[in-house]
């Protein structure tokens, strides 16, 4: 039984202040949910959100890191220190690195390896453009993004990562994919890990769908056989909106 987890990345959004205000909002909120609860602030507001949710459900993710433990890279946060912070989680790989600053999946491999040696959960995100969709080539795409995001690791710590498909075009747009879209896309994703890791890690690895999830899409995509949770942007920076998408 794969323990479902539901992410809310807030992106670069909520000053440390503002942070402080959403996670004092949230804890109450979220402290029965029926799966793991995770918060991705931004680098500056990380400190004390993970103070504020110490002894609490709620779990700390950062929303990005460099794979090298220190060195001259500048602007740069190393595995190291989100570690010693208290982080657990680091988003990699999500689209807006990828379109906004070039990243490719050569760099993302590195990171996935770094954080695992590190001892951080990656979430891997992985996912079409509109136009690739179009095109009929979403599951080429995301073979591809797989077999080099995860090339080289091996299949053990495969089963440590999550995987997040967020199709591009459903990415704060409020056009969510249908849930058995997602469905059908993350099925593809877990035999593509069988294909990779093997049988038993394709069954254990949790995949999340993201793409403008809010408390009205939650219920049926949590429905579907094949999606584990949520990596949910806009509607995690409510309080009221995010917990009842905690709470589903
Ligand atoms: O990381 C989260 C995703 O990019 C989804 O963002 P969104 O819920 O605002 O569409």
């Amino acid at each position: 039984m794969r323990k479902a987890i539901i992410a809310g990345n807030w992106k670069m959004h909520n000053t440390p202040k503002e942070s402080v205000k959403l996670i004092m909002e949230l804890k109450d909120k979220v402290k029965d949910a029926n799966c793991e609860v995770v918060v991705c602030p931004t680098f500056t507001s990380l400190a004390q959100v993970l103070t504020l949710v110490e002894n609490t459900n709620i779990k700390v993710g950062a929303q990005n890191m460099h794979y090298e433990e220190s060195g001259a890279y500048t602007g740069e946060i190393s595995p190291v220190m989100l570690k010693e912070l208290g982080v657990k989680y680091v988003i990699l790989g999500h689209s807006e690195r990828r379109q906004y600053f070039h990243e490719g999946d050569d760099l993302i491999n590195k990171k996935i390896k770094s954080a695992l040696t590190h001892e951080l959960i990656p979430i891997l995100c992985v996912g079409e453009t509109l136009e690739e969709r179009e095109s009929g080539v979403t599951f080429e795409k995301i073979k591809t993004q797989l077999e080099e995001d995860l090339h080289g690791i091996e299949a053990g710590k495969i089963a440590d990562i999550v995987i997040a498909y967020e199709p591009i075009w459903a990415i704060g747009t409020g056009k969510t994919a249908t849930a058995s879209d997602a469905n059908e896309v993350i099925k593809y994703i877990r035999e593509q890990i069988k294909k990779i890791a093997g049988e038993e890690i394709g069954d254990k690895i949790r995949i999340l769908y993201g793409g403008s999830v809010k408390a009205s899409t939650i219920k049926e995509q949590m429905a579907q056989s094949d999606i584990d949770g949520a990596l949910v942007g806009g509607a995690s920076l409510k309080a009221d909106e995010f917990s009842a998408i905690v709470n589903f």
